[in-house]
C-alpha cells in the first residue's frame, strides 16, 4: 500500500473506508438483492460470485453470516429437534389424535435422516418439515447445509476456497513488488516506448560534457574500477514537469561528491532515484555496479541515507534507532553497542542517546539521522543537508567525522546550502540548475574557472545623513513647543538632502570604479554596498589597494573589501539563471 499512499494518516483513513465498503455494504447489498420479492436474485448472485473473487474482507463477513444462518436453520431442520418439539409437548397429538406418527416417526427417524420424511408420499408431518425439503420445498425452501463446509450457499467451503486462493495471490504480489518485479517490468515497458531526451550538448560546460562523454565511452565494469556510483543520463519527470535532466557523473570510492543548488534545483530528486524512493524516468544509475532500476534491493544495501526531513520514530531512543538500523543493516550484534557509542561520541550526542527522539533539539535530530546513515559503515553516503539546524560547533564536529569516514574509503555524496560546508568537505562538486549540471570540479577549480578575477567590495558612506538625522534629532531638545512640527518638517527636509547626496556620492563611487578598472561587472548593488568582479587577471592586489587607498580620501568610500572570488559568488552566478515556479 505504501506504492500508493505518501501520507500515512491518508492511507489509514482510505483503507479503513475501503475495507467497511468492500466488507460491510457489499454484504449488504447482497443480501437485500436476494429477496425473492425484489425479483433480482440473479444479480445478488452474480454479485456474490464476483466479490467472493477479488475482496477478502467480503469473503470473512459471507463466511460468518452464513456460519450463523446455517447454524439456525440446521436447527429448525433438525429432525430429531422437529420431532421433540411437537411430539413430546403434544401439540402434534392434538392436532393428529388418530396417528401415531410421533411413534413412527421418532422409530423411524432414530436411524434415518431429515430426507426420510420428505420422501415420504405424503403425510402430515412432511407438511410441517416441508420447508427443509429440497427441491420439494417451491418458493418456501430453507437454504441449509447438514455440512457447513459445502460448496452450495449457506456452506462456507466456496469461500474459504476462494480466501485461500486470494492469501496466495496476494501472497505473490506482495513477493514479486518485494523483489522488484514491477520496477522492472514497468521500466521495460517504458523503455520501449520513451524516446531519450535530444540534448544540446554545445550548450553544456566543457567539464560536465567531458564527464558524460567519458561515462559513456566505457563499460560499466570498467567504470566501477575506481567509481562506486555511476550515473548515466539519469532522468525524471513529474508528469510534464523535468525535474532531473540527463545527469551523467561516477563518484570514486573515498570522495566526497557535493551537489549544490538553490531550492528546487533538483537535488532530492536525485537522491531519491538514487535510493529507489522514486521512479526513474529514463537513463540509469549503478551502485557498486547493481542497476538502481533492475536491482535496487541490493543497492539500498549498499547505501546510507540521511533524507532531507529527518525519519525518525519519536517514541523509540536514539539508541533503540540504531539499534534497530545496525540490526536492518546486518551489523553483528556484538559490534552494535561499540558502533552505536562511537557515533554518539563522534556526533556529539552521546548524552542524548537514551533519551526518547521527541525530546531531541532539531539539531540532535539530525545528528541522530546523520549516525542512522553511517551505522553498518556502508560503501555510499548519501547525506541531504545533513547540518541543516545544527549550531556552528556541532557542524564543525560532523565534519570530522565525515573526514573520518571518508578517510575510512566510504564516500558520501552531500547537499549542502552552506558553501563553507562543500568547500570544507567536497573533493568535487556540480552545481545543479533546473535539473541540469552547470558546472563540475573541484571547489578550486570552479573558482579558477568561473571567478577569475577579484571581488570588490565597496562601502558608500551615509555619515551625511547619519550625522543629519542625529542633528535633527539633538535640536529637538531645545524647543519644546515647535518641537513637533519644525522636528518633523526638519527631518524631512535634512532626510531628502543626505538621500540626494547619498545617490550622488554612489554615482560617483560606480563611475570611479568603472572607469579605472574597464571590464569589471556590478554583481550586487545593496544599500550603499557594490559587490564588483574585476576579470583583469594582469592587475595586482598592490594596484587594486593603491588606487582603492587614493579613491576613499577622495570619494566617499567608508569602507572597502578586495578578495578572490568565493564559491558563493560563483554558486550565485548560476543560481541566477534557475526557473522559478510558483512553489520555488
Ligand atoms: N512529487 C512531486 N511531484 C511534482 N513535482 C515535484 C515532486 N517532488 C519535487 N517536485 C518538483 O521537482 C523540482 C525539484 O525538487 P527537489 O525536491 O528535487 O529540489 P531540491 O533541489 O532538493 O530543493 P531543496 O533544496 O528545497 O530541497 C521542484 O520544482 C519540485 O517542485
Amino acid at each position: 500500500m505504501s506504492f500508493l499512499f505518501q501520507v500515512p494518516s491518508t492511507a489509514y483513513v482510505r483503507l479503513s473506508l475501503f475495507n467497511i465498503v468492500a466488507g460491510i455494504a457489499c454484504l449488504l447489498a447482497v443480501t437485500i438483492l436476494a429477496i425473492p420479492q425484489l425479483d433480482l436474485v440473479h444479480i445478488s448472485k452474480a454479485l456474490d460470485w464476483a466479490f467472493s473473487a477479488i475482496l477478502p474482507n467480503y469473503c470473512l463477513g459471507r463466511s460468518i453470516s452464513n456460519l450463523f444462518q446455517n447454524a439456525k436453520f440446521n436447527k429448525i431442520c433438525n429432525v430429531k429437534d422437529i420431532l421433540s418439539s411437537y411430539c413430546l409437548d403434544g401439540s402434534f397429538s392434538n392436532l393428529f389424535p388418530n396417528v401415531s406418527i410421533c411413534d413412527i416417526a421418532s422409530r423411524i427417524c432414530d436411524s434415518v435422516d431429515i430426507e426420510c420424511f420428505c420422501n415420504l408420499p405424503s403425510s402430515p408431518f412432511f407438511n410441517i418439515i416441508k420447508p427443509c425439503c429440497k427441491g420439494k420445498c417451491g418458493e418456501v425452501c430453507l437454504p441449509w447445509e447438514r455440512n457447513f463446509l459445502s460448496w452450495n450457499i449457506p456452506g462456507i467451503g466456496r469461500l474459504l476456497i476462494f480466501l485461500l486462493l486470494q492469501a496466495i495471490i496476494f501472497w505473490i504480489l506482495v513477493f514479486a513488488a518485494e523483489i522488484n518485479i514491477f520496477r522492472v517490468i514497468w521500466y521495460k515497458k517504458k523503455s520501449s516506448f520513451v524516446t531519450p531526451i535530444q540534448r544540446e550538448e554545445e550548450d553544456d560546460d566543457d567539464d560536465v560534457r567531458k564527464e558524460r562523454e567519458h561515462i559513456n565511452s566505457l563499460f560499466i565494469d570498467d567504470l566501477f574500477k575506481t567509481n562506486i556510483l555511476v550515473l548515466k543520463d539519469l532522468t525524471k519527470y513529474y508528469d510534464n514537469f523535468l525535474a532531473v535532466d540527463n545527469l551523467s557523473v561516477g563518484i570514486q570510492r573515498g570522495e566526497c561528491f557535493g551537489l549544490l543548488g538553490i531550492n528546487g534545483a533538483g537535488k532530492t530528486t536525485t537522491f531519491k532515484m538514487l535510493t529507489g524512493d522514486v521512479v526513474i524516468s529514463s537513463g540509469d544509475a549503478y551502485i557498486d555496479g547493481f542497476s538502481v532500476k533492475r536491482n535496487v534491493r541490493k543497492i539500498q544495501h549498499q547505501l546510507g541515507y540521511c533524507p532531507q526531513f529527518d525519519a525518525l520514530i519519536e517514541q523509540m531512543t536514539g539508541r533503540e534507532v540504531l539499534t534497530m538500523f545496525a540490526r536492518l543493516r546486518g551489523v553483528p550484534t556484538h559490534v552494535i553497542e561499540r558502533q552505536i557509542s562511537y557515533l554518539g561520541k563522534v556526533l556529539y550526542f552521546d548524552t542524548h542517546i537514551d533519551k526518547q527522539v521527541k525530546n531531541y533539539s532539531g539539531g540532535n535530530k539530525r545528528k541522530l539521522s546523520t549516525a542512522v546513515a553511517l551505522v553498518g559503515n556502508p560503501p555510499i553516503i548519501f547525506l541531504d543537508e545533513p547540518t541543516t539546524g545544527m549550531d556552528p560547533i556541532a557542524r564543525r564536529c560532523l565534519w570530522d567525522a565525515l573526514e573520518k569516514v571518508l578517510s575510512c574509503g566510504q564516500s558520501i555524496v552531500l547537499t549542502s546550502h552552506s558553501m563553507e560546508e562543500c568547500e570544507a568537505l567536497c573533493n568535487r562538486l556540480v552545481i545543479m540548475v533546473n535539473g541540469q549540471f552547470c558546472c563540475l570540479g573541484s571547489p578550486q577549480h570552479l573558482k579558477n574557472k568561473f571567478g577569475q578575477g577579484y571581488i570588490l567590495i565597496v562601502k558608500v558612506g551615509y555619515h551625511f545623513w547619519k550625522r543629519a538625522s542625529l542633528l535633527s534629532a539633538g535640536n529637538s531638545h531645545h524647543n519644546p513647543l515647535f518641537r513637533p512640527v519644525v522636528r518633523h518638517q526638519d527631518s524631512i527636509h535634512r532626510q531628502e538632502e543626505a538621500e540626494t547626496s547619498f545617490k550622488r556620492d554612489l554615482a560617483e563611487v560606480k563611475s570611479f570604479i568603472e572607469t579605472t578598472f574597464p571590464g569589471c561587472v556590478l554583481k550586487d548593488a545593496h544599500q550603499g554596498l557594490l559587490q564588483y568582479h574585476i576579470p583583469d587577471i594582469k592587475l595586482t592586489w598592490a594596484q587594486i589597494f593603491g588606487t582603492m587607498e587614493r579613491a576613499k580620501v577622495r570619494l566617499n568610500i567608508e569602507d572597502y573589501l578586495v578578495g578572490q572570488t568565493t564559491l558563493e559568488q560563483v554558486f550565485l552566478t548560476f543560481a541566477r539563471s534557475q526557473r522559478f515556479t510558483r512553489e520555488n
